[in-house]
């Protein structure tokens, strides 16, 4: 339950502790989730389901295709969960809640309180994303990114420690299907023209993944490596 792999090595380290549970497609057995939480787990999860439905319906037309083109890619049927819960720290300094990171994901939605500390990376800058009662922060990930051809671009992002706390948040991860975690992923065709030729590879996902489960700790964005014309990041 707790993921504090950072410890050993840096002399700043993660400070959170962390609860995932892995639903491939829509399933899980309830019996993985623990009982003090498993109703609350499978009443977010259901409605996180409708959530996903209306992004990729929004999505989709968003990019000039037909509503249910995302869906039927199936590029984020399951689920990676993660209930997080960043305590105070006594050395902020020393700690970071969740180190500078791009999603691997397709997409992610956010819930978190009312503490603050998520921030994004924008034109070098890092930004506050004030919490905002009842609203879900939605991060676009690198895997969107690269099927949309760099439409829709990822966002680089972390959470700050403080001495105030702890802080909560929910991240819904959503990454394809079993069937589609067997197929390859890249630009989609009819988004590509000669004045927005293809950046990215087709991928076959394993691949994807594998690598970054390799590069993780190294924290750089993975999307150059599978660029048509490879430049070092
Ligand atoms: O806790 C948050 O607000 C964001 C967490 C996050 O970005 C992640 O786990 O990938
Ligand atoms: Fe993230």
């Amino acid at each position: 339950m707790t993921i504090n792999g950072e410890f050993r090595r840096n002399h700043v380290v993660n400070w959170r502790d962390t609860l995932a549970c892995t639903f491939l497609d829509d399933d899980l057995d309830p019996e993985d989730v623990p009982p003090v939480c498993r109703k609350e787990v499978f009443d977010y999860l259901e409605n996180m389901v409708k959530v996903r439905g209306l992004l990729a319906e929004g999505l989709s037309e968003a990019l000039g295709l037909d509503k249910d083109f995302l869906d039927g890619i199936e590029c984020m049927k399951s689920k990676y969960f993660l209930c997080l819960y960043y305590p105070a720290s006594p050395e902020p300094e020393l700690t970071f809640g969740s180190f500078r990171h791009q999603d691997a994901t397709f997409m992610t939605a956010v819930l978190q309180d009312n503490m603050g500390g998520l921030q994004v990376l924008y034109q070098d800058n890092w930004i506050d994303v004030k919490p905002i009662q009842g609203a879900l922060v939605i991060n676009i990930g690198q895997l969107m990114q690269l099927i949309t051809n760099d439409k829709f671009k990822c966002v680089e992002h972390r959470v700050v420690s403080s001495y105030n706390g702890p802080r909560l948040s929910i991240a819904c991860f959503f990454t394809p299907s079993s069937g589609g975690q067997m197929k390859s992923y890249g630009p989609i065709k009819d988004l590509l023209f000669e004045t927005n030729p293809q950046i990215y590879k087709e991928v076959p996902y394993a691949d994807y993944i594998n690598f970054h489960q390799i590069k993780i700790r190294e924290r750089i964005p993975i999307l150059p490596f599978f660029k048509v014309r490879y430049n070092e990041p």
